[in-house]
């Protein structure tokens, strides 16, 4: 069995699934946090491993840039591989003074300028969030540690909008990104979990920024509170979900 995207078998992937932007942060999680890891697909150097997480099987696929690509891999992940459960662990720019570089945030909504809010229902532009339950748990388990609140998923990395990015800063957006929306877009119509963890890698208003390897590699703290909160609930079934 294959996808036209994952070549892998029927019961590769693990119902939870750790879910980078980047292949090789892929790699790295895998190797750093699971124990048994074997790589299950490598299509279009999209990496995805599958191993056990304190004892638990779970999954680590990258979903490649942009809300197109995380939604091909996230809709052949829950509709043909039996995935249950994804976060996704990004990297993110900061948009507000409270954040810096390396901090982590939940990213509790996305707004988005993709078309994903809007090409469902004809009409209405859609409220995309991540699973409640998904959150509680990460929130639980990050406590202190993580910030909470609403991201933008942008289809753009190199557009200069000074006045987006202040109007939705001062509606109390925390970061911008570009996967999220995607991702619980395809969750609400997969009917399966999704949440967002991010680390912050640039800040929009001081202009520090992380190095290439740095955001490769700076993903420990995002990962626990992610693995964690998948691993929180006992996964029992699409529409039973614990
Ligand atoms: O580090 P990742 O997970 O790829 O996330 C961020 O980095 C990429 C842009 O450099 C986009 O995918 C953005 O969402
Ligand atoms: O999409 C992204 C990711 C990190 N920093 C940004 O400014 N945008």
């Amino acid at each position: 069995m294959a996808t036209p995207h994952i070549a892998a078998e029927p019961g590769d992937f693990a119902p939870r699934v750790l879910m980078p932007g980047d292949p090789r942060r892929a790699l790295r999680i895998a190797t750093d946090f699971l124990a048994d890891a074997r790589q299950v697909t490598d299509v279009r150097g999209i990496l995805g491993f599958t191993g056990t997480y304190r004892g638990e099987p779970m999954s680590v696929m990258a979903s490649g840039m942009g809300a197109p690509s995380i939604s091909i891999y996230a809709t052949e992940l829950f509709r043909f591989y039996g995935v249950e459960r994804i976060i996704r662990v990004g990297t993110a720019g900061a948009l507000q003074a409270s954040l810096a570089l390396g901090d982590v945030i939940v990213a509790s909504a996305a707004h988005t300028d993709a078309t994903t809010a809007t090409v469902r229902v004809p009409g209405v532009s859609l409220s995309l969030a991540p699973s409640p339950r998904l959150l509680v748990d990460a929130i639980t388990v990050a406590g202190d540690a993580a910030q909470v609140g609403p991201v933008l998923s942008s289809d753009y990395f190199y557009l200069d909008r000074p006045e987006v990015i202040d109007r939705l800063a001062a509606l109390g957006t925390l970061a911008v990104e570009m996967e999220a929306a995607g991702l619980y877009a395809v969750a609400a119509a997969e009917r399966r979990e999704a949440l967002t963890v991010l680390t912050v890698s640039d800040h929009i208003r001081t202009g520090e920024a992380m190095d290439a390897v740095t955001r490769e590699t700076r993903y420990e703290h995002m990962v626990d509170i992610a693995a964690r909160a998948l691993l929180a609930r006992p996964v029992v079934g699409a529409t039973g979900s614990a």
